[in-house]
Formats: C-alpha cells, sequence, structure tokens
C-alpha cells in the first residue's frame, strides 16, 4: 500500500574519495544528494515501476555495496531532510509536510544517535553541527517550510496524524474513482 523512499539513501557515491576525506565533506548542502537518480526513482514508481534503491552506510561515509528493492504502491512517501528542497519533486507531491522540532531537541537526538548509530564521537558531532549543520539548516533547511502543506509543530502529535491520515485515504480514494 505505501513505498518509502528515504531521501538519505541518495547520498552521492564517494568510492571515489580516499576514506580520511569523506568525513570532512559537506553532508548538508544540496550539492552531497544525487538528485537525478532520486528524482528518476520517483518517477518510475510513479509509473508503476520496481526501483533498487541505494542503501547509504553512515559509519563509511559512502553507499554500501547492498541495494533495497522497493515496489511501487498507490501512496509513496519520500522521507528526509531536503525532501521539500526540490520543485520537480515537489510539483509531483500530493501533500507536503514539514515537521518542526526544536535546535536543542534535534540536536540531542543527534548527538544520542550519531554516537550509537553512525560511529561518531562527541567531538566530532559538535564539530560537524557548529561547522555545518547548523548554517546549512538556517540556509537550506529551514526555508523549504515556506513549501509545505502543512508544518507539524513539535515533531508527531495525535490530531495532526490523524489529519494527516485522512488526506491520504481521501487522495487514495479519489484514484481508486479514476
Ligand atoms: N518523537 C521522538 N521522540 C523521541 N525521540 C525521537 C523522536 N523522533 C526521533 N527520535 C530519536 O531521534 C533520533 C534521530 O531520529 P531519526 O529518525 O534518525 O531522525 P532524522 O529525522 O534525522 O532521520 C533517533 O535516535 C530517534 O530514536
Ligand atoms: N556521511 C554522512 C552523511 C550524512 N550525514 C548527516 O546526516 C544527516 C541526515 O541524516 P538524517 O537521518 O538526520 O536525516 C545530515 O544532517 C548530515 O549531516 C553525516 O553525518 N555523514
Amino acid at each position: 500500500m505505501v513505498s518509502v523512499v528515504m531521501q538519505d539513501d541518495y547520498y552521492c557515491d564517494q568510492t571515489h574519495l580516499p576514506p580520511e576525506v569523506r568525513p570532512q565533506q559537506n553532508y548538508d548542502h544540496p550539492q552531497a544528494f544525487e538528485w537525478s537518480l532520486l528524482v528518476q526513482h520517483i518517477q518510475a514508481l510513479r509509473n508503476g515501476e520496481s526501483i533498487e534503491m541505494p542503501e547509504y552506510d553512515f559509519t563509511l561515509h559512502n553507499r554500501s555495496n547492498r541495494t533495497i528493492p522497493v515496489k511501487p504502491a498507490p501512496v509513496i512517501v519520500i522521507e528526509g531532510l531536503f525532501a521539500l528542497y526540490d520543485a520537480d519533486l515537489c510539483d509531483m507531491m500530493s501533500l507536503k509536510i514539514y515537521v518542526d522540532t526544536a535546535s536543542d531537541i534535534r540536536f540531542i537526538r543527534r548527538m544520542q544517535r550519531d554516537i550509537t548509530e553512525r560511529g561518531r564521537s562527541v567531538e566530532s558531532v559538535v564539530d560537524q553541527y557548529l561547522e555545518t549543520v547548523r548554517p546549512m539548516h538556517k540556509q537550506f533547511i529551514e526555508p523549504t517550510k515556506r513549501n509545505a502543506d502543512i508544518i507539524i509543530p513539535h515533531g508527531a502529535n495525535g490530531p495532526a496524524v490523524d489529519m494527516i491520515t485522512t488526506k491520504v485515504a481521501s487522495v487514495i480514494d479519489q484514484l481508486k474513482r479514476g
């Protein structure tokens, strides 16, 4: 019923870069992503074709050598920091949602996640946050709020989820009626 495409998995392949250089890249700039492949994959899913989504390994700062098969479905969810950035992708969306969360909460979650799941140190998370994550958020992510149909404050909450569920059900209903 739902195909989920994670934008993180479309970070550019960095096999050409020496491993010691990879951690220094700016991963919060739009150029860090392979947009053409993401757009191509969304178009394929919309045309009823399956895709092989790349798989990204944050511990290696590179794509893994596996892919994730994604089947087409009536609902396609694109989730990620830059989900509302690209105009071509936004044009294909029936519902655009920006989930807002306070910056201190984001930072705490990121610190815990990057250390437990992505092989990072406290120092590297703090350095990266100050050098790229924070300024790029202000420059590129925050403005994409303007592209949203719905802005959810304070993370997911019951009434917002109910509204989204109702809207998605109505889009599916319209599709069924043709
Ligand atoms: N609503 C929430 N309440 C508590 N912790 C959360 C919530 N959402 C995400 N987290 C935690 O924050 C961290 C980052 O979540 P993740 O899904 O990786 O975020 P991102 O949106 O950046 O991909 C994870 O450890 C996750 O468990
Ligand atoms: N090699 C990489 C690639 C990306 N990042 C950071 O991940 C963040 C996006 O992932 P979410 O799951 O939080 O959406 C982004 O802010 C990048 O800085 C990284 O650290 N290393």
